[in-house]
C-alpha cells in the first residue's frame, strides 16, 4: 500500500490527504435532509456521510488519500461507526487511500483485535472477515513491541501500513515526547523504534509501510528524524488549522517530493465559512481550498529544490 500511496501522490502531483473529521455542525444546514423521522444520531450519522459523499466526489481526482478521523463518528454512537465504515467504502471506490485514524494501541491480544478491526479480518469459524478494511491506521507505539506487532503482521499479510505517534502536532507534545533518556528524545528513540518495527515493510521507493506521525508545527524536529531515518514515510497533520506552513513541511521531503503526506481537515470542511471562498457551495469551496493548499506546497517545493519526477 506503501508504493500505492507514493505513486498516487507523484500521479497526482499532491502529497495531501484530506482529513474527514466531519461534526453535523460543519454541514451547511441547506445541505441537510428533511428525512426527520429518524432519532437524533442517525440523522445526525447519515447526513455526515452524504456530506462525506459530496465532499468525497469534490477531491477524489486532485487528492491521494482521505484520513477518516473516527473521534468524529464514535461521538454519534453505532450510527456514527456505521457512517464511518460507509465512508471508508465510499472512498475506496472512489480510488482513494483511506487511512483510519483511530490511533489505536493495547496489550498484544488486544492489538491484535483492533488490528483485526480496522486493517485485517476477524475469524469467524472458518470464515476471515474484513471489517472496516482500512488502508492505513494510526497507532499509539508507547505500548511497546508486542502492541505495534499485531498491526505489523498486518501490513504485511494484507498489504496495508501504519502510522505510528512519534512527535504530535499538538502544542503540549514536548510534555513527554522532547524528555531526554540516555541523550536521545522519546521521540527520537519512537522514530528508531518505528524504523525497527517496519524493517520488513520497505517498499519499492526505499519507503517502510510502518511509517510515523510528524505535526507540521515542528520542522526543527522533523529535520532531525529525517537525518536519522531516509526510509520513514511520514504523515503530517497540522497544516492549515493548526498553523504549520509549507516552508514547515521541506524538511519531511526529498528532492523528488517523496517522504511524506500532509493532511488537512478542519480548513477543508468548513472553507465555504470562510471569506475567501464565500458564496460557494462547501463542496466547491473544499476543492477550492484542496487546491490552493497544492499550489501553496508544489510552490515551496519549487523554491527549495524539490520537484516530482
Ligand atoms: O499529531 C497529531 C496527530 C493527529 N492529528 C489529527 O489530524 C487532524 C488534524 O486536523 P486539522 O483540522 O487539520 O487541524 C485531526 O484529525 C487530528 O486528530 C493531529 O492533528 N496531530
Amino acid at each position: 500500500m506503501i508504493d500505492r500511496l507514493i505513486e498516487d501522490i507523484v500521479r497526482k502531483q499532491s502529497p495531501i490527504c484530506v482529513g474527514l473529521d466531519t461534526k453535523f455542525d460543519y454541514i451547511p444546514a441547506d445541505f441537510l435532509s428533511r428525512e426527520y423521522s429518524m432519532n437524533p444520531l442517525q440523522y445526525a450519522a447519515s447526513n455526515i456521510f452524504q456530506y462525506n459523499c459530496t465532499l468525497i466526489d469534490a477531491i477524489a481526482d486532485i487528492v491521494p488519500a482521505v484520513k477518516v478521523q473516527a473521534a468524529y463518528y464514535e461521538m454519534y454512537g453505532c450510527e456514527g461507526m456505521k457512517a464511518f465504515h460507509d465512508t471508508i467504502v465510499y472512498a475506496k471506490n472512489a480510488g482513494l487511500v483511506v487511512i483510519a485514524d483511530v490511533k489505536r494501541n493495547d496489550i498484544g491480544a488486544t492489538a491484535t483485535a483492533y488490528s483485526s478491526a480496522y486493517l485485517g479480518r476477524t475469524k469467524i469459524g472458518d470464515e476471515e472477515i474484513p471489517v472496516f478494511d482500512a488502508d492505513f491506521a494510526t497507532v499509539n507505539g508507547y505500548l511497546g513491541t508486542d502492541g505495534i506487532a499485531p498491526f505489523v503482521e498486518d501490513c504485511k499479510k494484507y498489504k496495508k501500513g501504519i502510522f505510528v505517534l512519534v512527535k504530535t502536532s499538538n502544542k503540549s507534545s514536548g510534555e513527554l515526547q522532547d524528555l531526554k533518556i540516555e541523550g536521545k528524545t522519546v521521540y527520537e528513540r519512537m522514530a528508531d523504534f518505528v524504523e525497527q518495527w517496519g524493517s520488513e515493510c520497505v517498499g519499492k521507493y526505499g519507503f517502510s509501510a510502518v511509517g510515523a506521525v510528524i505535526g507540521a508545527t515542528y520542522p526543527e524536529q522533523a529535520e532531525k528524524i529525517r537525518e536519522a531515518h531516509p526510509g520513514l514515510f511520514v504523515l503530517i497533520p497540522g497544516y492549515g488549522a493548526q498553523g504549520g506552513s509549507a516552508q514547515g513541511l521541506v524538511p519531511n521531503f526529498d528532492k523528488k517530493g517523496l517522504g511524506g503526506i500532509v493532511n488537512n481537515s478542519r480548513a477543508i470542511l468548513t472553507a465555504y465559512q470562510n471569506e475567501k471562498y464565500a458564496g460557494m457551495q462547501f463542496d466547491i469551496a473544499a476543492r477550492e481550498a484542496t487546491l490552493n493548499m497544492q499550489r501553496d506546497i508544489l510552490d515551496t517545493f519549487d523554491k527549495n529544490g524539490i520537484a516530482y519526477e
